[in-house]
């Protein structure tokens, strides 16, 4: 196996092998994720778009990649960044391995590196930039360029879909914002028997609301919340229209365009095993997490929006309700894919909440 380093923004380099495509020189945001299962739906998120995910668990690639269980078609996350990589995967369901899945899709692997020792530098510095390259001969040439590199805003841009379409369903009919929607959310409503009609991040309020949903939810999605102003715009104008759900940037989209602001965190939330209060039952749920941006808890005062849940590890917003509307959203994944499923029922909560809407206009009417 060829050699492969990760050359971090504070000058320290991780000397290690490479697996996956030959890419050299590839460039973002190191971060990690604790889950121990789930790295093919943590590859194909892509709410990791422009970010080079660490695996905490020590072995990646033992059960290999399946035709099943991606959240996107075309995965956004610039690296795969493990300690071992297991070449020959023991799964009856496995279609490729996971080296021959990141060749197919252009994402570099690191492997053989110390991922406790990243993992502390990186609680201790924060999420950093970050670059893969095959040698260090032009050292302070990459490093240079590495400084250089001004990470994107278009993230969401680049992946939601272009054009909207349609999942039929006989049931409630929602139209699901795609700001990089993860499928698992698709699933969930077709589980339930919803028609879907998935729409492009930029599409209007007016033009979702011709298509007269019983409801809309707005998908998680990558990068800074503030540099979706569309997604902003839009919750303003649909709020009071229409039952709103968000999941994750969806839910920081309805913070700020009730006048709440968001922060970047020092090294976010990744994983699937993040306890989250219930503030009204003092219920604790298991979520799965993927986020580095956050709602800032002192900027609710002046709003309508009520804290609901709250990180235990750390105390950061995890759910919020709005005063009048029907609007309410999660800043974890309700979908899991992958992680634990206490939360699920968020979903039938929102069909509950469509339908308690629809009973108040008629009483109202
Ligand atoms: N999964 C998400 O939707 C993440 C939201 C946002 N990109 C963040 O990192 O906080």
């Amino acid at each position: 196996m060829s050699k492969r380093y990760l050359i971090l923004e504070d000058g320290s380099v991780f000397k290690g092998t490479a697996f996956g495509a030959s890419v050299n020189n590839r460039v973002g945001e190191v971060v990690f994720n604790t889950s121990m299962t789930g790295y093919q739906e943590i590859i194909s998120d892509p709410s990791y778009c422009d970010q080079m995910v660490t695996m905490t668990y020590p072995l990646i690639g033992n059960y290999g990649i399946n035709r099943d269980d991606f959240e996107t078609i075309q995965p956004a996350i610039s690296a795969l960044i493990v300690k071992e990589y297991t070449e020959f995967p023991s799964n009856f369901r496995h279609e490729w391995t996971l080296d021959e899945y990141l060749s197919q899709k252009n994402i570099p692997g690191l492997a053989n590196i110390d991922t406790r020792r990243l993992v502390k530098r990186i609680r201790q510095e924060g999420s950093m930039k970050a670059m893969l390259t095959d040698s260090l001969e032009e050292n302070d040439e990459v490093f240079k360029s590495l400084q250089r590199y001004q990470p994107r805003t278009d993230q969401v841009k680049r992946v939601s879909t272009l054009k909207p379409y349609v999942v039929p369903g006989h049931d409630e009919r929602i139209v699901l914002v795609d700001f990089g929607m993860k499928h698992g959310i698709l699933r969930e409503f077709t589980k339930r028997n919803c028609h879907v009609t998935v729409v492009p991040y930029h599409m209007s309020a007016e033009d979702i609301l011709q298509l007269k949903p019983d409801g809309v939810m707005l998908s998680n999605g990558p990068g800074n919340p503030k540099d979706v102003p569309e997604g902003i715009a839009l919750v303003k104008n649909l709020m009071g229209k229409v039952p709103i759900f968000g999941i994750c940037l969806g839910h920081q989209l309805i913070a700020l365009a009730c006048g709440a602001d968001t922060h970047k965190m020092k090294f976010g939330h990744r994983g699937a095993n993040h306890p989250v209060k219930q503030l009204h039952s003092g219920e604790v749920w298991m979520t799965s997490q993927n986020h580095g941006y956050a709602v800032t808890a002192s900027s609710l005062a002046q709003t309508s929006l009520t804290m609901t849940q709250v990180a235990l590890n750390d105390e950061t917003v995890e759910g919020l309700e709005h005063e009048s509307y029907h609007v309410f959203s999660v800043q974890y994944h309700p979908e899991s894919s992958p992680g634990p499923e206490d939360s699920n029922r968020l979903f039938d909560e929102f069909l509950n909440r469509i339908g308690s809407y629809q009973e108040g206009r008629v009483v109202h009417a």
